[in-house]
């Protein structure tokens, strides 16, 4: 594995810096087990792993939705911090602006939750209740309550894993584009090797309760699936997952016919 935080030391501060980081839920065995990791300023890491592996743990720990859960190391985030999960956490019972500005107290934040949902599609929808949006709407409208809050680090838990193909590749678009805008550090939990590519100017892989594996991201532009460079860092990533490439499995094809109708 490259030693990601040694490059970074000269240069600048993290605004994710994690140092020996262990958790475990029984005595069992550790989730975690001195876990090393650092993000950019504006860098976007995603992360995938096996089932189990602790992916959720470790970025509930970067929230600091872990209390009561043993553990040890160090945790260092930026003060604004934004959680998307994979379902929207909208309040059944407010309307979507009131939901994307719940807690803020600038007397502009009525304003702002407006133009952080034109960002996201949304605009004419601030009075909608959140069950008159389809699931894809409910993820933008949950990235617009995020954004609204100017994050210095976005945690996004499988934001997409709900979302049928072609809404997923609408929502990377539109991640993209808030992330060039805004530019979080983001830390992504996907179980989607092509989402990681996609999105991600790093990708990582947890095993072990330790990062077993961490890739640059080198290829430019629309990053297509036709890529050459784009398969062969697929199939290094699903090497190190424990999984075989399968360039004929049903879902690739779906996968190039979602892109071409998209493009
Ligand atoms: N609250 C909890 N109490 C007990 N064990 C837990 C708890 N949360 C997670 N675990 C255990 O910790 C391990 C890691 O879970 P975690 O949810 O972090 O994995 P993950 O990589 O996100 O998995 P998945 O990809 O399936 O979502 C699993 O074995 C899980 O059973």
């Amino acid at each position: 594995m490259a030693s990601y935080a040694g490059e970074l030391s000269t240069e600048v501060a993290p605004a994710v810096r994690v140092r020996s980081l262990h958790r475990s839920f029984n005595e069992a065995g550790g989730v975690l087990n001195g876990l090393d990791l650092d993000i950019a300023p504006g860098e976007f890491v995603a992360l995938l792993g096996r089932s189990g592996s602790g992916k959720s743990t470790l970025l509930r720990s970067l929230a600091g939705l872990d209390r009561g859960v043993a553990g040890t190391g160090v945790i260092e985030v930026p003060e604004k911090v934004s959680v998307v999960f994979q379902d929207s956490r909208l309040l059944p019972w407010k309307r979507v602006l009131d939901n994307v500005t719940l807690g803020l107290r600038a007397g502009d934040a009525a304003d702002r939750g407006r133009q952080a949902l034109a960002e996201v599609g949304l605009a004419g929808r601030e009075k909608a209740w959140p069950h008159e949006l389809s699931g894809g709407e409910q993820q933008r409208a949950s990235l617009a309550r995020s954004l609204v809050r100017d994050p210095e680090l976005l945690l996004a838990d499988e934001p997409f894993g709900a979302l049928d193909a072609l809404t997923r590749i609408r929502m990377h678009t539109l991640l993209r584009k808030l992330c060039e805008v805004h530019q979080p550090a983001v830390l992504l939990v996907t179980h989607d090797v092509d989402e990681a590519i996609v999105l991600a100017d790093r990708v990582i892989v947890l095993d072990g309760g330790v990062v077993r594996h961490d890739a640059r991201v080198e290829l430019d532009g629309r990053r297509s699936q036709a890529d050459p460079a784009f398969a062969r860092l697929r199939a290094r990533l699903l090497t190190e997952l424990g999984v075989e490439d399968d360039h004929d499995a049903p879902g690739r094809h779906l996968d190039r016919a979602v892109e071409r109708a998209a493009s």
